[in-house]
């Protein structure tokens, strides 16, 4: 049930990034609606044409028209086209250096949790929620008691077309895996968009991994603890997304807010 847009209805504008098999551009798409023209920006990911594969496998079910080709046919080009979120990647904004309050991390990640309730209520499985697949629509202010306002991305091409180079086989991915990949961007946001163990290589991960380590523990030991429960090694054991957003709710009330309210942001 894809829209179709027709090519000549998109003009790209810079490029925004690179990913393993996609581009990422700023784009508008033009629109005639009564009679006028409309304008929008829009956010086109682009799959690499040798990666065609993965996308006829990922999105073959979406539309007949990419499988087959005739003279009689339009060609069709493998490209996403997303509604243009005005700041983009929330682990590239933290890691601007946005200075954001331990409430604004906390509002953030309540949002992603009902994204992951709502995900879960519909038995949908993301497979890959992380800093980067969240997109920040709203900054927020806190002296206009604004507060930010964050979209979950598509998790971009399935694990199962990664390859080898993943950690987790992409058969087993259940609603599980999304808890703890949570509880991973949680410990991200109140890290600055720092990922964990970022920078160790595979074997150090696998390592990592395979000796059931704990990532370094926030010293606000409720949040330390929320983040270690979603990444259980055992999967029956993490929360269910109700008490996340419970505990996440105690969180938000708690006094440590009010204490490290203007914590500043570790350079
Ligand atoms: N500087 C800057 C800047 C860059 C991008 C946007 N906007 C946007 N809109 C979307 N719909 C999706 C994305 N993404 C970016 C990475 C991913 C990973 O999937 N998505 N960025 C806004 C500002």
């Amino acid at each position: 049930q894809f829209h179709m847009i027709k090519c000549e209805d998109l003009k790209w504008a810079e490029c925004l990034g690179q990913g393993s098999f996609t581009r990422i551009f700023k784009g508008y798409k033009t629109d005639i609606r009564d009679g006028e023209k409309h304008v929008t920006d829009v956010f086109l990911k682009e799959l690499d044409v040798v990666h065609k594969n993965c996308w006829e496998s990922f999105f073959e079910a979406a539309s007949l028209m990419s499988q087959i080709s005739h003279k009689h046919l339009p060609g069709v080009k493998n490209i996403m086209v997303q509604e243009f979120v005005k700041y983009g990647a929330l682990d590239l904004y933290l890691k601007r250096g946005g200075s954001v309050s331990v409430s604004w991390k906390l509002d953030v990640a309540k949002q992603l949790a009902s994204a992951l309730n709502f995900l879960e209520e519909k038995n949908i499985v993301h497979g890959n929620i992380c800093g980067k697949n969240l997109l920040l629509a709203r900054e927020g202010d806190p002296s206009q008691g604004s507060s930010p306002f964050i979209k979950l991305s598509d998790p971009g091409i399935s694990v199962a077309m990664l390859g080898k180079n993943v950690l987790e086989a992409p058969d087993n991915l259940t609603l599980e895996c999304d808890k703890w990949s949570f509880g991973a961007t949680v410990w991200e946001i109140f890290n600055n968009g720092n990922t964990p163990l970022q920078g160790c290589d595979l074997d150090k991960k696998r390592q990592f991994y395979e000796s059931f380590k704990q990532l370094p523990p926030s010293q606000w030991t409720e949040l330390a603890d929320l983040v270690s429960q979603c990444m259980d090694y055992q999967a029956a054991f993490r929360p269910s997304c109700r008490s996340i957003i419970r505990q996440l709710n105690s969180l938000i009330t708690s006094d440590y807010v009010i204490l490290h309210a203007t914590e500043p942001v570790a350079q």
